[in-house]
């Protein structure tokens, strides 16, 4: 069975159609969510993680309807979400902000709570800062604490919004690796604007433009589309769909190569800007 099964979603605020029509399946592993900005990437992870409701089509979250108040609960249960924005009192230590997120969880017996707060934070490498209160910690510490609270209970299904988001080299690569971790086993779905995290962590991926899923299926399918559109050339040629300036000079091109043009292998970078067009280019691709 798919973790998630939606057909025809559509969420509209006033006339912004912000998922408009999107069909997705998700089952075991990590998923990345590809879009560029204002794509509809949030509003449907909300609508998944049963923040926000949908206007029409269908949708089974681990076998419920979201829709249904009381499937509502049953999904909350099995399901970690990071927001964007997760948010943690800064006067709460590290412990205390999961342990709260805990309670709010249903998690009610003490002893079992606490043990549970000690595993996640141990998961994502917090164990020694738990102490210390959460306005003391690193940018890339509270993600981290983000996720901690995420796998509280061991979900079965893990949706994480731009979890990499400000984070320095270093700490990206760690989170890389306990997203990939958390892979293993249930269902993660990534959202996010870098490249190189589905490039590393994800099996599939999925990528939506103006709230329509524009392609679903595994890196290597996504990477084919750009096979043979991509060259490299001393000088830009204007007719290609992106192109921009490499360290040694020589220029990267995608889209329709000239004849005898110097092919290079492609990667998602390049599949992303066939699918979604040179207006990508801009500001999308990390
Ligand atoms: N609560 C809201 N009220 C009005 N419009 C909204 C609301 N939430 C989202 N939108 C609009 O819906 C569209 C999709 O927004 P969404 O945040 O889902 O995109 P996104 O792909 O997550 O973008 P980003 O990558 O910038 O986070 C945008 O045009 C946005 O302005």
């Amino acid at each position: 069975m798919s973790t998630i099964d939606g057909h025809g979603l559509v969420k509209a605020f006033g006339r912004t159609r912000a998922v408009d029509g999107l069909d997705l399946t998700t089952s075991t592993g990590v998923t990345g969510l590809l879009g560029p900005n204002g794509a509809g990437k949030t509003t449907l992870l909300r609508m998944l993680a049963t923040v926000t409701s949908y206007d029409a089509g269908s949708l089974r979250v681990l076998g419920h309807d979201p829709q249904d108040a009381a499937a509502r609960l049953a999904i909350r249960r099995r399901l970690g979400y990071l927001p964007q924005e997760a948010g943690f009192h800064r006067g709460f230590t590290a412990f205390e902000a999961v342990d709260y997120i805990a309670v709010l969880k249903e998690h009610d017996e003490r002893r079992a709570r606490h043990a549970e707060v000690r595993r996640v934070l141990e998961l994502v490498g917090l164990s020694d800062v738990a102490t210390t209160k959460v306005g003391a910690l690193s940018g890339g510490m509270r993600r981290r604490l983000g996720l901690a609270q995420a796998l509280l209970g061991d979900p079965d299904l893990l949706i994480l919004d731009e979890p990499t988001v400000g984070l320095d080299p270093q700490q990206r690569i760690r989170f890389r690796d306990l997203v990939a971790e958390a892979g293993s086993g249930r269902t993660v779905l990534l959202s996010t604007h870098q490249t190189e995290d589905v490039a590393t962590v994800c099996s599939d991926v999925i990528v939506i433009d103006g709230g329509r899923r524009v392609f679903g299926g595994t890196i290597d399918e996504l990477v084919d589309l750009a096979r043979d559109r991509v060259w490299l050339d001393d000088r830009r040629d204007p007719r290609a769909l992106a192109a921009w300036r490499l360290g040694d000079g020589s220029y990267h091109h995608v889209g329709d190569p000239p004849d005898g043009a110097q092919l290079a292998p492609a990667g998602i970078e390049d599949a992303y800007l066939v699918l979604i067009g040179p207006t990508a280019a801009a500001s999308d691709v990390a």
